[in-house]
Order: structure tokens, then sequence, then C-alpha cells
């Protein structure tokens, strides 16, 4: 690839990456300082391709000249730079290694924490019969998923390691415990799609969860609601 190529390539990456950041930090996805993103730069094999990563530690609903930059398989920079990669980088470097995919992107939100440490020790969060299903391009009547959940390790590696194993290839995405999800596509569109209708699901199992408490409490004891409604 030509220098000039290789450049266009790297700054279309980052424009993407930049529109996909002011959206998600106006959606609040971006709590102190969390969340990461990245997209394909150049692919060549499973062992060598170049992406896009968001540095680390940074305010994410700021957006600078130095929001971005790229790094190789093994999330080193493949250019001189004071930024460091995010410190989740290598999570993504398994997914694309494993998967091939176009873009991933991280974010932590109250539902995929609450949902994803309700559901570590089963492993995986299922879901049955909601219509969203279907932008995960799973298309038959009433389907069922199970969204794998990983445990949260402190060591960025030993999470990196248990990736390509957690990965079921019909689901687009993995959920760390209490941590935040990893939802990813071939391209920027569809990552952000897949990104939207986990995101959706899992405020859908939160509120379904407590509707069929408090249905449970009033069957048991209908006073008990009216109870627990005026408290
Ligand atoms: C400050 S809490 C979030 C971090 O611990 C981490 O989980 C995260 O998502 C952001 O890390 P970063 O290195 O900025 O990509
Ligand atoms: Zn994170």
């Amino acid at each position: 690839m030509s220098l000039e190529v290789a450049q266009e390539c790297k700054q279309r990456a980052f424009a993407e990456l930049h529109d996909v950041k002011v959206l998600f930090a106006n959606r609040g996805w971006f709590p102190g300082t969390s969340g990461n993103l990245s997209v394909m730069v150049e692919y060549g094999s499973p062992s060598d391709f170049v992406f896009a990563v968001t540095a680390s530690g940074k305010d994410k609903t700021v957006h600078t000249p130095e929001d971005f930059l790229l790094v190789d398989q093994h999330g080193r920079p493949t250019e001189t730079t004071h930024l460091k990669p995010s410190a989740e980088t290598l999570i993504h470097c398994e997914i694309y290694r494993t998967m091939g995919a176009g873009a991933i992107y991280h974010v932590h939100t109250v539902y995929n924490n609450i949902i994803s440490e309700l559901y570590e020790d089963l492993g995986y969060i299922p879901v049955e019969k909601v219509e969203l299903i279907k932008a995960f391009n799973i298309w038959e009547q009433d389907a069922r998923i199970e969204i794998p959940v990983l445990p949260n390790f402190a060591e960025i590696p030993r999470i990196a390691e248990l990736v390509e194993e957690a990965i079921n290839p019909q689901i687009p995405g993995i959920v760390l415990s209490n941590h935040g999800i990893y939802a990813w596509g071939a391209n920027s569109f569809e990552a952000k799609r897949h990104l939207e209708a986990f995101e959706f699901l899992f405020e859908y199992v939160y509120r379904k969860k407590l509707l069929l408490r408090d249905f449970e409490m009033f069957k048991a004891e209908p006073r008990n609601l009216h109870a627990k409604s005026i408290s």
C-alpha cells in the first residue's frame, strides 16, 4: 500500500471513530472515561492486521485531534506517538483475530453491568422472543439467544485468553461481568446496530425481571404491591 493510500485509510478510520464517539458520548455511554472503540484499517490475515483504536484514559466526551492511534495485531502502536492505546486493546485484538470483524465498540452502561452480574454464574444472558434479536441476522420465529458473559479479571491478558472460546459466532458480542459489552460487526454501521440491539435487550431483561417480581408479589399478596408503591 502506498504511503498516500495508507494515510487516506487512516484518516477515514479516524473520521469514522470520531462520528461514533460523538454519537455515543451524546447518549451518555462513556461515563468516567470508560469505553473504547476501534475500526479495522488494514487486514492481511488473522495474524497480520492494523486497526485504529481510542487512546487510553481520555474523557471520551471531549473530542480532539489526539483521540485515536493505529495499533497492530498485538496491540502495539504502528507509528511513533505519545498516545497510549486503550488498556483493553488486547480484547479488541482477540476479537479481530477470531472474528475478522470491521469494527468493535465497547461501552459501560448500568443495564449491561446489572444484567451481566446477575447472569455471570450461568455464563450467558438468555433472551428470547424479542424482535430486536433480528438485528443480529437471526430470523427464526421466537428465537432464543445466549449472550456470553466473561469474568472481569483485573488483568486484561487473562480476559483476552478467554475470548476465543467464549465467542458464539452467531452472537456479535461478549459481556464482561459488571464491566461492559464489546459488540462488533463487519463494519461500523453493523457494529453500532448490534450494540444498540444488545443495550435494548439488556434493558428489556432488566425491566421484565422487575415487572415479574412485582407481579409475583402481587399474586402472593395484593396489598404488598400497594404498600410498596406508596412507600
Ligand atoms: C475508568 S473505568 C473504565 C476503564 O477501566 C476501562 O474499562 C475502559 O473501558 C476504558 O479504558 P481505556 O484505557 O480508556 O480504553
Ligand atoms: Zn471497559
